[in-house]
Formats: C-alpha cells, sequence, structure tokens
C-alpha cells in the first residue's frame, strides 16, 4: 500500500476514512479496502456496484493514498459523472476538486487538448458530432460518386465508425480479405478522404477522440509514462460496454509501459447482464476476459440488491433468465415483496399514454414527487403521444437526451461562429456561418471563396478578408471582408478580453441576434432567446472554471450534447429511452410500449444476439425501479402514417404471471393475448440460435459472425421471431388442416396448402395463395379459414 503523497496527512486522515466503510455489506467493504492488485467487481443490477465506487474514491482520498487530481474515474454518461463528483464531494465534506471524474470521451478530450500538437493537429481542435460527420460524408461520397456503389452517408458513417472502434483504419479496411466488393473499395477511399479532411479541418469525430488518444499513448511512451505517474488510480463503472478501443485505452493507462514503471491501480465494475451496447461494438469480452488481460486480478461478488423490491426483482431475475448460457447470479432483496407490477395494453399509443398520465397522477397524489417518476421507451418516435398527453394531463416533464439544445439550428450557427474564430481551418463551419444571417453569397460565390482559399493556401477567413482579390461584385465583396474582419477581431480580442464579452460582441457584430429580433416568424423569438440562452451558459462556464478558453468551452458544449443531457431537476417526471436509463433508479418507472417490432425491436430480429441484446435492454429497464413499476403496450400503433396491429411483447410472457397485475389485457380492446408460457416464443432452440453470440462471448470464445450460420433457416417446426407478421393475429382456428386444402386468409387472400410442418401451437402451414405469394403461417393464430 502506499502512502503517497504524504504519512503525516494520511495518519491523522485515517479515523475519518473508516467512516466511509460503515453500512457497506462484507463484499463491498473488501471492494472499497482492497488494494495492490486489479479489481474486477462484477453483480448484477443495483448491488452497489457505483456506490463502491464512489466510497472507494473517498476512501481513497481519505486517508490519503491519493490526492483528488490522482484518480481518474471513468462513467458512461455526464449526468452519472456529476453525480459521481457530487457523492464523493459529500462523503468527503466538502467538494473534492481536481478529480477527473467524467466519460471517456471527456477525459480523452482534457488529454488530447494537452498533448494533441504530439500528433500534428493544431490546438483548437474542433470536435464534429455525428451530424457534422454526416455532412462531411455526404460531400465526399458525392465527390467520389460513391453512391454509384450503393455507399449511403448513413452507411458509411455507420461503418467507419465501427471500424474506428475496431482501432482499425482505412488501410487495414483495404487490407482485410473480403473487401472486394464495389462498395467496400468505395468505403476505403471515402474513409480515407474523410479522415483527411477532418485532419485537414483540424476537427475530430467522437470516435477519434478515443482512437487518437489511444494512438497517442502508443506512439509517445514519454507522454503514457506522464499520465501513469499522474493517475494512482484508474476506476471504470459499466465497464461491460466499453468498446475495443476503450479497452485499449485502459490497457495502455494500466499496465506499465514497461517492466516496473510505474502504472494506476485499476477497479472496474460491469455486469454482463446490462451489456446494451454492442451496436456499438461494446465488447462482453472486456469483462470476461479481464482476468487474463490484467493478471492477479481480484474478483468480487455482489449479491444482494438494495434498490428494489422482491417482486420487481424477480420479474428481472425471470427475463434476464430467458438468456442463454449467462452466468446465473443469486440477486435477491431485503426490501419486502411490494406491489405486483402493473401492465396495461391500451387500444393505441394514446390510451396507453393516458394510462401512464393516469398513474403518474395516482402516484404523485399518494406522495410522490414528480421527479421519482420516469417514463422509458425503446425509441424516440414513442415521445409525440406521451407528450401531448402529459402536457393535457398537467404533468410537468423533462425529455432526457432529446432534441438536444445544442443541436437547434441557430445555437448550431452561433456556435459554428465560435469555431470560425478558433479554428478557421474547420472548412464545415466556416461554410455553415457564410451566409447566416444572409449577406448575399450564394453557392457560386461561396465556390469562388474556397476555390481562392485553395489556390492561395490559406484558410477560409484569410480569404474573406482578402476578398477583393476574388473578383466579386462590391456588395458581396464588402459583406465578406466584413464578416472576415469580424471574426480576425474576435480572434485577437480573445488574447486579452473576457471570453463572454467577447463572443457577444461577435454575435452582435455580425447580426445573428439582430437578425432574429427583426423577424416577423413568431418562432424566431424563441430562437434568439436560445442565443440568449447560449450566452448565459458561457458566462456559466467562465465562473466555473477559471483560465477557460474559447476551445474549452466548445469541448464542453460538444461533449454534453453528444452524450446525455441535464437533469430532469425538481419537479418534473423524466422520459427517457432505455439505453439513457442505464445505472439510474427512481422510485416508480413506466416501461411503454412493450410489443413486437418496438421491443425488441424490429432491427434486432435480423442480428445474431440480437433478442438477447434486447432482453438485457429491458432488463436494464425493470432494475431501474426502486417500488413501482409498470409495463404497458398499445394494440395498434400509427407510425409513419400507417397505423398498425402490435402484437404484445414476447418479453411479457417471460414474467411469471403471479407477478403481474393485468388492469386491461390486450384481448379487451381487441388484440392478440399475451401468449403466456408454452406460446410460440419460447422455442429454446430458437433462442440458441439467435443468442449465439452472446453464448460464446461468455464461454469465452471468438465471437460468431454472420458469415458462422451460413443460409441460417430454422429447423422445420421452428421459425425465426422475424418471420411473425400481423397476419399472425389470431382470428380464428382451422382444425385438422391438410396438405392439398383451400383456405382463405384476411388479408392474402385464397390460397393452397403447400405444406405443414410441427404440430399444436406450433405447426406451420406453408401456403401458395393465388396471388402467387408464398407465405408460412401459424396455423394456430393465423386469421385463416376454409375457403
Ligand atoms: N450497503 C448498502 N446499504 C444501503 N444502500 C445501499 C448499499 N449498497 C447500495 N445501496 C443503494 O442501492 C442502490 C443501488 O446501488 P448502485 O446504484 O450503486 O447499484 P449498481 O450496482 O451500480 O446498479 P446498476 O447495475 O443499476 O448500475 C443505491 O440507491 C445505493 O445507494
Ligand atoms: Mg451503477
Amino acid at each position: 500500500m502506499s502512502s503517497n503523497p504524504s504519512s503525516a496527512r494520511a495518519a491523522s486522515a485515517v479515523p475519518d476514512a473508516d467512516r466511509l466503510v460503515v453500512g457497506l455489506n462484507p463484499q463491498q467493504r473488501e471492494a472499497v479496502l482492497h488494494r495492490g492488485s486489479p479489481l474486477l467487481i462484477v453483480a448484477g443490477a443495483g448491488s452497489g456496484k457505483t456506490r463502491v465506487l464512489t466510497h472507494r474514491i473517498a476512501h481513497l482520498i481519505a486517508t490519503g493514498e491519493a490526492w483528488p487530481s490522482q484518480i481518474l474515474a471513468i462513467t458512461f454518461t455526464n449526468k452519472a459523472a456529476n453525480e459521481m463528483r457530487e457523492r464523493v464531494g459529500a462523503l468527503l465534506g466538502g467538494v473534492a476538486e481536481g478529480m477527473w471524474i467524467s466519460t471517456f470521451h471527456s477525459a480523452c478530450v482534457r488529454i488530447l487538448r494537452r498533448e494533441i500538437a504530439e500528433l500534428g493537429y493544431r490546438s483548437g481542435f474542433t470536435i464534429y458530432d455525428t451530424h457534422d460527420s454526416r455532412t462531411l460524408l455526404k460531400r465526399i461520397i458525392k465527390e467520389h460518386h460513391a453512391d454509384a456503389d450503393g455507399l449511403t452517408p448513413a452507411a458509411a458513417q455507420h461503418r467507419i465508425s465501427q471500424l474506428k472502434n475496431e482501432l482499425r483504419d482505412a488501410d487495414d479496411l483495404a487490407r482485410a480479405e473480403g473487401a472486394h466488393s464495389p462498395a467496400d473499395a468505395a468505403l476505403v477511399d471515402v474513409f480515407r478522404d474523410y479522415d483527411w479532411a477532418l485532419q485537414h479541418a483540424n476537427a475530430l469525430d467522437f470516435d477519434d477522440i478515443l482512437v487518437q488518444t489511444v494512438h497517442l499513448l502508443e506512439a509517445f511512451p514519454e507522454v503514457r509514462r506522464r499520465y501513469q505517474r499522474r493517475f494512482r488510480h484508474v476506476l471504470v463503472d459499466e465497464y461491460q460496454d466499453t468498446n475495443h478501443a476503450q479497452y485499449e485505452l485502459i490497457r495502455l493507462l494500466a499496465t506499465p509501459a514497461e517492466e516496473g514503471g510505474p502504472a494506476p491501480e485499476l477497479t472496474v465494475v460491469g455486469d454482463s447482464d446490462q451489456s446494451i451496447y454492442a451496436f456499438r461494438g461494446a465488447d462482453l469480452r472486456n469483462i470476461t476476459h479481464f482476468d487474463e488481460d490484467f493478471p492477479g486480478t481480484r474478483m468480487i461478488l455482489l449479491e444482494q440488491n438494495y434498490r428494489s423490491t422482491q417482486r420487481i426483482l424477480s420479474a428481472a431475475n425471470a427475463v434476464i433468465g430467458h438468456n442463454f448460457d449467462r452466468a446465473d447470479k443469486n440477486l435477491w432483496s431485503a426490501l419486502g415483496d411490494g406491489d405486483r407490477i402493473t401492465v396495461y395494453a391500451g387500444y393505441s399509443a394514446h390510451d396507453e399514454a393516458q394510462f401512464v398520465a393516469d398513474e403518474i397522477r395516482r402516484l404523485h397524489r399518494e406522495g410522490l414527487g414528480w421527479s421519482d417518476i420516469a417514463v422509458f421507451y425503446r425509441t424516440n418516435a414513442q415521445t409525440r403521444a406521451l407528450e401531448e398527453i402529459l402536457v393535457r394531463a398537467g404533468v410537468p416533464y423533462r425529455l432526457i437526451g432529446g432534441t438536444r439544445f445544442y443541436d437547434r439550428a441557430e445555437v448550431k450557427d452561433a456556435l459554428a461562429y465560435l469555431i470560425a474564430v478558433v479554428n478557421p481551418a474547420d472548412d464545415l463551419a466556416v461554410r455553415r456561418i457564410l451566409n447566416v444571417p444572409r449577406r448575399g453569397i450564394g453557392p457560386t460565390t461561396e465556390q469562388r471563396l474556397v476555390t481562392f482559399a485553395a489556390r492561395e493556401g490559406i484558410d477560409l477567413p484569410a480569404a474573406l478578408v482578402r476578398a477583393e482579390e476574388i473578383g466579386l461584385g462590391p456588395k458581396v465583396t464588402g459583406a465578406m471582408t466584413a464578416l472576415g474582419g469580424a471574426l480576425a477581431d474576435a480572434r485577437a480580442a480573445l488574447a486579452d478580453q473576457p471570453l463572454d464579452g467577447v463572443v457577444a460582441d461577435l454575435l452582435d457584430r455580425v447580426g445573428l441576434v439582430r437578425a432574429l429580433r427583426e423577424s416577423q416568424d413568431p418562432q424566431d423569438e424563441a430562437r434568439a432567446e436560445n442565443l440568449d440562452e447560449l450566452l448565459a451558459q458561457l458566462v456559466d462556464y467562465t465562473e466555473r472554471e477559471a483560465d477557460a478558453t474559447l476551445a474549452d468551452f466548445l469541448a464542453d458544449v460538444q461533449l454534453t450534447a453528444a452524450a446525455d443531457e441535464l437533469d430532469a431537476g425538481q419537479g418534473a417526471v423524466s422520459l427517457m429511452t432505455l439505453h439513457t436509463a442505464k445505472g439510474l433508479e427512481y422510485p416508480a418507472v413506466f416501461i411503454t410500449g412493450l410489443e413486437e417490432g418496438l421491443l425488441p425491436h424490429r432491427m434486432s430480429l435480423d442480428e445474431v444476439g440480437g433478442i438477447a441484446e434486447e432482453r438485457r435492454l429491458f432488463y436494464v429497464g425493470i432494475t431501474r425501479a426502486q417500488r413501482h413499476l409498470a409495463l404497458s403496450m398499445a394494440v395498434s400503433r400509427t407510425a409513419y402514417g400507417q397505423t398498425n396491429d402490435q402484437i404484445p411483447s414476447r418479453f411479457l410472457d417471460e414474467i411469471p404471471e403471479d407477478l403481474l397485475d393485468w388492469r386491461q389485457r390486450p384481448e379487451e380492446v381487441g388484440g392478440v393475448r399475451a401468449l403466456g408460457r408454452g406460446g410460440r416464443w419460447r422455442d429454446a432452440e430458437d433462442d440458441v440460435r439467435h443468442d449465439g453470440r452472446g453464448r460464446r462471448a461468455l464461454a469465452g470464445g471468438a465471437r460468431p459472425t454472420h458469415a458462422d450460420h451460413p443460409g441460417r433457416r430454422p429447423a422445420s417446426g421452428h421459425r425465426w421471431a422475424n418471420e411473425i407478421t400481423t397476419a399472425d393475429i389470431p382470428r380464428g382456428q382451422v382444425a385438422d388442416l391438410a396438405e392439398g386444402d383451400r383456405i382463405r386468409h384476411g388479408s392474402f387472400g385464397e390460397g393452397i396448402v403447400l405444406q405443414l410442418t410441427g404440430r399444436g401451437a406450433k405447426q406451420v402451414a406453408t401456403v401458395r395463395f393465388d396471388s402467387g405469394a408464398r407465405k408460412k403461417l401459424v396455423v394456430a393464430v393465423a386469421p385463416i379459414e376454409r375457403a
């Protein structure tokens, strides 16, 4: 054990430190006190993993083993980071300043701000959010005519992000076997140009933030050693959701650069049942192989859940128990049985929302605060009906991580001005503001400016200043030099004037706020207020962070915008996606949209392991609830202008009936019954096939990919879950169907039964309809009759 930084301080601090393990159970206490080897804490939801991390940090500081500045703690969201910082502060009786408690991205940006010159970037680099990268990709794809090869900006963005998270670049892709389709070849070119364009603009996309930090630590051992000396402890929450790049970063920090060299002690906590970011490259192996990657690991299991009542926990255990070949956990709660889980099937999304609103109001009348209540959903599209009804019902609410303040067009415009000042190489930002507000700079003029800048080898703001040399009309030339002058002056002023004043002057001088205030569009007044809000945040920031630069503020803004958003604050119900809910807890939780296609989401049905991941997501949702849990669905839902009949989620069937309190069943409002035990979802064979990835990953082997399942087809008598269609909604049943029989189907018309497989509830008919369509139907539930 180390006695640094000061043994005198340590001696006086110890009695105080003992207080920090009071009230912890023996395993938790051990986790707080363990020293000298890597520590892995794996445990189910609500077992105190995050609490252990918090107490461990406080304990390290209280004993004097580490200064606050020697702690690096990584959490998954900014919100979680703020909470942890506050709690550690409270435990230590004051704010412990100087701790690095942040997300992976924020920690990396802090490192890059200091070190990025090593990698050939200039200070004041811009961070491109997903929208910015998409814009850039669109341009590059167009230039390469890669759209002709079937490459869309969305697909390119997704693939590039995946590759970056695996720490692979365009050259790796070019070398990769099988990258020979025209789309792959196009992707290589687009990827290369995209990275080049980012570098040219002195900009990083989100993935680069991690990738470049890893690159930095790998390529510059002295930088790596500096951070290894700086941090004595590295702690990571939600480790199950780390991807390869994040894993590498942790490994580079926590293993000595050379034998016997300094390295911080590593503590990670996680729960494989809550891994919900496989689609972003999160790799469970980081947790399952932890002790191989970090030899000498001490592993601690926690089994008591302190969050939820037993019925809620039993429901969670039952659901996650359907995932194949996971390490079984024995989570139990001492908080009593608690209420049964309320379940409601509405006839429409509005009816469902009305139920949610009524229940919320009831809970509120019974004494719960608004902020004790949260509503979760799988997709953002579900918020519309909810918001409408909540407004009408007078329930105060806040969307967490929804449409974000910094995503608003006018706010992005203002930020683009600031970026143009800090990072004039960022063409995307400069081009965004050329004609906002309108100054007569159209696409042709813009192109002439860009060409001129390229020919002269200068950035766009410098080209604006020299607009006279381009040979355009006097009016537009004047507008351009004025804009160039405003940017240059702001840049100069930053050297010796307060940040907020410089920014206010700039936005005023270029007329951004004025244009909005003078506009006839009533929306523009609200937009102007948003700019006021932005300035207020800047003032706030300068007061909070001494010596803050404009570049720091922008990085802060760009990262907040990236991840989660602000607290719901007091007095409001929180609305958020299930993904955002990770790590949080509320006395009352509503999970909405328990329908096939939503939860599990239809996108998951074709993915190997997709259903298992959706199930983990549902498990995360359930385990947020402390005392009240309500699940709801709608038997019909309108999306993209189409109203569809919805089938109850298979996950509803996975909760034992005696834990449920049905307020309204789907069949009471014209829907399909939840299937109950023995229904057609509950086909273990399907689960094995669908969940192949999760299973093998847990068993420690390499993950199979689609390629491992060539021509995946179900054995006879089985069907893939994704073959369920609304045509399967039961409206009747045909007894003793035989091959060759003619039938009539509710939507497909008449046809002939070609083949029958399976029996009873699992009997499947292959039918050729007179229209020519060939369909597989579950006889027990298909809306068919004899023709
Ligand atoms: N020993 C304990 N005594 C009392 N309350 C505890 C104890 N341990 C944890 N708790 C409480 O239980 C709740 C869950 O703890 P925490 O959030 O740390 O769990 P977790 O394992 O991180 O959960 P998740 O997996 O959802 O992130 C918190 O309210 C926490 O304060
Ligand atoms: Mg936690």
